[in-house]
């Protein structure tokens, strides 16, 4: 397992280091000793996992308010995504920047989402499936989002929108 720190701090991709014979392949997706030592989560409070029907469906941008904040590790288990972090930490240098990751099933790539960031993807093919570990128990009062295409963000999806909650949709412009 590598870790690659982006320019948002604690946003780390996570690529597998695979130990390959005759048979495939195996690599470490998380210990908690690799994620301490990139100042990353090591304990989980739930592991969830989402399923999108459609190429185009976009979850997102979704944060939880404190005291319920969630730091997240994100991988694509069937098809492809294209996962977003962006910055809404009130003193992070990079606030309202944000990082785009293409995780698919084949690469095995992983976006970790530190706490203070929404979070979001846009699915690149049908019936793509995300697998979340997050820090935090689900805690419904304390969600939040902010616009997938808000202009103050400029986020560059790869792909039309073709499915979207009017919830996701209707977030305010900051
Ligand atoms: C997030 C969550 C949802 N649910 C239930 C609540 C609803 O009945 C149903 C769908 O919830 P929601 O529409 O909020 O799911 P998403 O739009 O995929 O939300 C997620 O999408 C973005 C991209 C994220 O990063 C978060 O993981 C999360 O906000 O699952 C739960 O029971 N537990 C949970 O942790």
């Amino acid at each position: 397992m590598n870790l690659h720190p982006t320019k948002i701090p604690g946003c780390v991709l996570v690529t597998p280091q695979w130990h390959e014979d005759e048979r495939g392949g195996f690599s470490r997706t998380w210990d908690a000793e690799t994620f301490a030592s990139g100042g990353m989560a090591t304990e989980w409070a739930q592991c969830s996992v989402s399923r999108n029907h459609a190429r185009g469906t976009l979850r997102g941008m979704h944060f939880q308010r404190a005291p319920h904040e969630e730091a997240k590790l994100v991988r694509c288990t069937r098809g492809a995504v294209y996962d977003v972090c962006l910055d809404l930490r009130e003193s992070s240098p990079t606030r309202h920047q944000w990082v785009g990751a293409e995780l698919t099933a084949d690469n095995g790539h992983a976006l970790y989402v530190p706490e203070g960031c929404a979070h979001g993807f846009l699915t690149l093919e049908d019936d793509s499936e995300v697998f979340y570990m997050i820090s935090a128990a689900y805690a419904p009062h304390a969600s939040g989002g902010v616009r997938w295409d808000d202009p103050a963000f400029g986020i560059e999806w790869p792909g039309e929108v073709r499915v979207i909650k009017d919830r996701d949709a209707d977030y305010p412009l900051i």
